[in-house]
């Protein structure tokens, strides 16, 4: 049932590989399913994405942090949405699941997909120009690369969860033909254990599906439907993925989109890595009728996905807030 968790499952990815067996592709589209329809988190093993640039990723993530702030404000993040986010600059006024009223104790550096600036739709929202350390020239090179393996990652499961809504397997494919990427660097300082303070306050994802690498302090909790929190630390050679809010919606349901939230009452940093694998911006988001059973009607109204993902944009952000 929809949120009855105590744990948060581990599904072996391996059947999602190109060339696996029919019934090892059955048997991680079923496991994922019953993830995704009960906690809307899991584990992933056998990813297929290379460990050594996962930690390459984690070793650039801990350099650009420890960067002074001189070089941090000069990638200060621009109307891209690409850049430098220093300590307190977002505050999750739509989450749906807590009245939000503190900024998150974090810092990050967010990079988006690449657009090359030649391309027809350079300069629209959200498609300009990543920023880089100019110290560190190594982690433009590390990022773009470890976006390429999880946008394959990314790619896989969309193929998998398409299956597990009784759609072709490709059904998703023709939405993400210009993915909306997002890896989020993020650095959570120790932080005081105050009520209603967070690195990252509870919260559910806006898009489709989040993959997330995290370091070994822990601090990640998800909850669950009683209103528990359950813990989500990390284990060696998995992400954890959830559902995000436009795949809940998308499938009319079946996938949950659960509230998580961060707190590093660690005696050290906290280092994570998100990855949000969306649609293209002119995506028509829109519940398939081939999925819905009979009497069924669709919950959500059709949405671009970019009109909806620039709305939550700017409220989120303080540094869009003036624009909108
Ligand atoms: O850092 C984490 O463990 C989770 C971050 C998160 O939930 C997010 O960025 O949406
Ligand atoms: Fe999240």
């Amino acid at each position: 049932m929809k949120g009855e968790f105590d744990n948060i499952p581990i599904v072996d990815l391996s059947g999602l590989a190109d060339g696996a067996t029919e019934a090892a592709r059955s048997e991680s589209v079923a496991d994922l399913k019953t993830a995704l329809e009960t906690s809307g988190f899991a584990y992933l093993s056998n990813h297929g994405v290379p460990e050594d640039l996962v930690d390459r990723m984690r070793e650039m993530n801990v350099a650009i942090h420890a960067l002074d702030d001189k070089e941090k404000q000069a990638m200060r993040i621009n109307e891209f949405h690409r850049g430098y986010m220093p300590m307190s600059s977002s505050t999750i006024v739509t989450s749906s699941v807590a009245k939000v009223t503190r900024p998150n104790q974090s810092e990050s550096l967010m990079v988006m997909h690449e657009i090359p600036e030649d391309a027809p739709h350079f300069g629209e929202p959200l498609q300009g120009p990543n920023q880089f350390p100019e110290r560190l020239p190594e982690v433009r090179e590390t990022a773009l690369a470890y976006m390429a393996e999880m946008t394959v990652l990314g790619e896989r499961i969309a193929g998998g969860l398409a299956e597990a809504l009784g759609l072709p397997r490709d059904w998703f494919a023709q939405h993400f033909q210009d993915p909306t990427l997002f890896l989020r660097l993020l650095h959570y300082p120790e932080q005081a254990n105050e009520e209603e303070l967070f690195g990252s306050a509870p919260h559910t994802d806006y898009g489709f599906v989040t993959l997330l690498k995290q370091d070994n302090v822990g601090g990640l909790e998800v909850r669950n439907k009683r209103g528990d929190w359950i813990p989500a630390p990390p284990i060696e050679n998995t992400f954890v993925m959830n559902v995000g809010d436009i795949l809940a919606k998308w499938s009319n349901g079946r996938f949950v989109s659960t509230p998580h939230r961060v707190k590093n009452l660690s005696r050290r940093g906290r280092y994570s890595q998100p990855f949000f694998y969306d649609p293209s911006m002119r995506a028509l988001v829109e519940c398939p009728p081939a999925m819905l059973e009979a009497g069924e009607t669709p919950q959500m109204e059709p949405v671009l996905y970019g009109d909806y993902l620039l709305e939550r944009l700017n409220k989120n952000y303080d540094y869009r807030k003036k624009a909108s």
